[in-house]
């Protein structure tokens, strides 16, 4: 009998401080990501079940590796593949054939494994600046939304993702949102875009925070321990100086949804709120 989501072992899974959203922490990238597609497969079958199709928006990085049981069985059978619809949360404003796009990423690595239809797959426009691709990607959601394919909140006109997965960078950026960078207060548009990233390529395209922050649920998936202050700045309680635009990830707080965050040892290795001495929790 394979185990069940929660059922494989874990180092530790717990709350994080107010705010910061459940924390589960594994051993190996093996035993993650095979919990993370565990979770990805439960949600697109809850969505599916209750709205008929499943909206997730991915990131780029090293989450698409550690999506990489998805493709694999039970998930290439069992997921509903034809109810996805897939956007992206952050974009490199460079061709979709070119290596650093990660529309290219999750292509090879993902979506040119399992039965995603194309018509489905909502990436930017290649052949726009910067500025013009998160205006026509924008466009592109509120089609989406209008539609109800990509719900929407009750509250406000904001779309409400059923599900955003996000890497972090070890600066503590989330999608293109970069500490100290003016994207991320902004406040209207749904989707900006910045010409000065830290990190190359220097032009992208990214969800702000009050989208991220819409959805119903939110994943950060971070590995390695280049990432732990990053983590520890993020989840543990804030000294008081620490600016929450210093560290974006903080500020990854969904109003309504939940946030879980996938972390490895490594990743966790310097938190303040998880008290494990490397004994299995479950
Ligand atoms: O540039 C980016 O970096 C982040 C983090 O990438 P990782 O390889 O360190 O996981 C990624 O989440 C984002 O989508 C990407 O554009």
């Amino acid at each position: 009998m394979p185990l069940t989501f929660s059922e494989r072992p874990k180092i530790a899974a717990s709350s994080g401080p107010d705010g910061r959203g459940e924390l589960k922490i594994y051993e190996n990238l093996d035993d993650l990501a095979t919990d993370f597609a565990d979770y990805v497969a439960q949600l697109s079958e809850l969505s599916v079940k209750e709205r008929g199709v499943f909206s997730v928006a991915l990131s780029g990085g090293s989450i698409i590796s550690l999506m990489r049981k998805l493709c694999e069985a039970p998930y290439n059978r069992t997921v509903d593949w034809t109810k996805w619809y897939v956007f992206w949360a952050d974009e490199r404003v460079v061709a979709k054939n070119h290596a650093d796009s990660n529309y290219k990423l999750a292509k090879d690595g993902i979506l040119s494994k399992v039965p995603v239809l194309s018509s489905h797959v909502h990436s930017i426009n290649d052949n726009l600046s910067a500025e013009e691709a998160a205006e026509g990607y924008e466009f592109i959601l509120r089609q989406l939304v209008k539609s109800r394919t990509v719900d929407v909140l009750e509250s406000r006109d904001c779309p409400k993702f059923d599900l955003i997965i996000l890497g972090m960078g070890p600066d503590g950026h989330v999608a293109s949102l970069f500490p100290g960078h003016p994207a991320v207060d902004q406040r209207e548009d749904w989707v900006t875009y910045i010409t000065d990233s830290p990190k190359a390529p220097p032009e992208r395209i990214t969800f702000t925070l009050p989208v991220i922050n819409s959805a119903a649920n939110v994943a950060i998936v971070v590995t390695g321990e280049a990432k732990a202050t990053a983590v520890h700045r993020a989840i543990d309680a804030a000294p008081e100086e620490l600016e929450a635009a210093a560290i974006p990830a903080r500020m990854v707080q969904p109003t309504d949804g939940k946030l879980v965050w996938f972390l490895d040892r490594s990743a966790a290795s310097k938190l303040h709120c998880v008290p494990f001495e490397g004994d299995f929790c479950a």
